[in-house]
């Protein structure tokens, strides 16, 4: 038998176990890792498994020396506001000036900013712009991206960011996930009017189902947003009509996010920074995966970050992502979400693994196919230039990743250090 691709002298190699469910409380800590390793791909997926030695006489079209470095699944980002148009760097001297978020947003600018700018962008000016942005996230070791719209606010935009969304799948060789985040805030023009253009996003949720364009629906539900009661309405009808639910919850104020989510049976409640005890109960009880950001809590300049601690202890599945957005947090680079949850979220190394691999693939219904590398799974993975796991959220800011793998193929490859003309003592210290 001759395989399409042989990885050998792996010498740690990350297996998250995704088989029973995302890795709930204390199983967050148990991450499996198989020292020495190997593994061979055949037709896209993962066909063998076992020790660097054993590979030896296997035969395969072509070869990887994974050169005693870390391989693990493909990252998964389960939470990104991917395709926009413009960009808000003028925000910053705002904020630095004291004036939150939501004041930014009740001014007109913030996500109603980027919503003027997303009406204007055509189709191929978001297409071109989101390209750019998933490129580098791929460069970062992600291969399976979660991506809402909610930049437009109105049927005509919100169905150009899912065909742009739509476009990117068919395209690049990563797995993306679709989310219509219709009730992202409410338009000028709808103040005081604020049910009739819940109804309007409600009515959207048919079209949208039928042309196939969003597995999910999401609400931001905060102060001066969307209410309980209206989250409620919209979540209860998206899954009527068969979406999967997520929710922007308790971000700033604990409103009860996180309960509505575990009561509807949302597949995630993301944010939670503001969540309640009762709420986190709930969570851990009804099996909805936590996605915490605290790229965006730490972009904010907040000194409360999530309770992920209590969150673990209380037996909830936690997720990490990037919230990758013009706004709130401005990075496509996940090893860094890596780094503030152990330095913010005090998540450990094994814990963060899991987060931002099988957790991550529960939240957007690909649990078990994406953040896993087993026998039968699509063959999606990282070579890091690293000498072991606990190193990535150590050294933080930085791409760790040497090569990206899609379906067996390479997607990514970093330049040679020859090419940027390191000197001979720079690169044998590299670390
Ligand atoms: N909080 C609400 N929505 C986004 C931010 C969007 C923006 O500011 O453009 C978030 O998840 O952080
Ligand atoms: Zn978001």
């Amino acid at each position: 038998m001759k395989y399409d691709l042989l990885v050998f002298n792996i010498g740690q190699l990350i297996l998250p176990d995704g088989n029973s469910g995302p890795q709930k409380g204390k199983n967050m800590a148990q991450l499996n890792i198989m020292e020495d390793a190997a593994f061979a791909v055949q037709d896209e997926k993962i066909a063998w498994i076992g020790a660097s030695k054993e590979a030896v006489g296997l035969s395969a079209k072509e070869e990887k020396d994974a050169g005693g470095k870390v391989v693990s699944p493909g990252l998964v980002d389960p939470h990104t506001h991917l395709v926009f148009g413009g960009s808000r760097e003028h925000e910053l001297g705002m904020k630095q000036a004291g004036m939150g978020y939501l004041d930014i947003l009740a001014n007109g600018g913030g996500i109603l900013s980027t919503v003027d700018a997303t009406r204007e962008a055509s189709e191929e000016e978001l297409f071109e712009k989101a390209s750019f942005h998933l490129e580098r996230m791929i460069s970062h070791g992600v291969t399976t991206v979660e991506a809402k719209s909610g930049y437009g606010l109105d049927s005509a935009t919100e169905l150009k960011q899912l065909k742009v969304a739509k476009r990117l799948k068919e395209v690049y060789p990563v797995d993306m996930v679709s989310t219509f985040l219709g009730p992202h805030a409410v338009p000028p023009a709808y103040k005081g009017r604020e049910e009739e253009f819940l109804q309007e996003m409600i009515l959207l949720l048919d079209v949208i189902r039928s042309a196939g364009l969003a597995e999910f629906a999401d609400i931001f539900c905060e102060t001066g947003v969307f209410s309980i009661e209206q989250s409620r309405q919209f979540m209860q009808t998206a899954k009527d009509k068969g979406f999967g639910l997520k929710i922007h919850a308790d971000e700033i104020d604990p409103l009860g996010g996180a309960e509505l989510a575990a009561s509807l049976g949302a597949a995630s409640a993301d944010h939670l920074v503001a969540a309640s005890d009762e709420g986190i109960q709930k969570l851990a009880e009804n099996g909805t995966v936590a996605v915490l950001l605290p790229g965006t809590t730490f972009y904010l300049g907040k000194d409360q970050f999530a309770r992920a601690r209590k969150m673990i202890e209380e037996g909830v599945a936690v997720a990490l992502a990037t919230d990758f957005n013009p706004g709130s947090c401005v990075t496509e680079n996940l090893q860094l979400i890596m780094s503030l949850a152990a330095l913010k979220l005090k998540m450990s190394a094994e814990e963060i693994w899991n987060a931002v691999t099988v957790n991550a693939a529960y939240a957007i219904g690909r649990g078990g196919e994406a953040g896993v590398l087993e026998i039968g799974k699509s063959a999606s993975f990282v070579v890091w230039d690293v000498p072991n796991y606990q190193y990535i959220p150590y050294h933080y800011g930085v791409n760790h990743a040497e090569s990206v793998f899609a379906g067996g193929k390479k997607v990514w490859e970093r330049m040679p250090h020859s090419n940027v003309k390191l000197s001979a003592a720079m690169e044998a210290n590299r670390f």
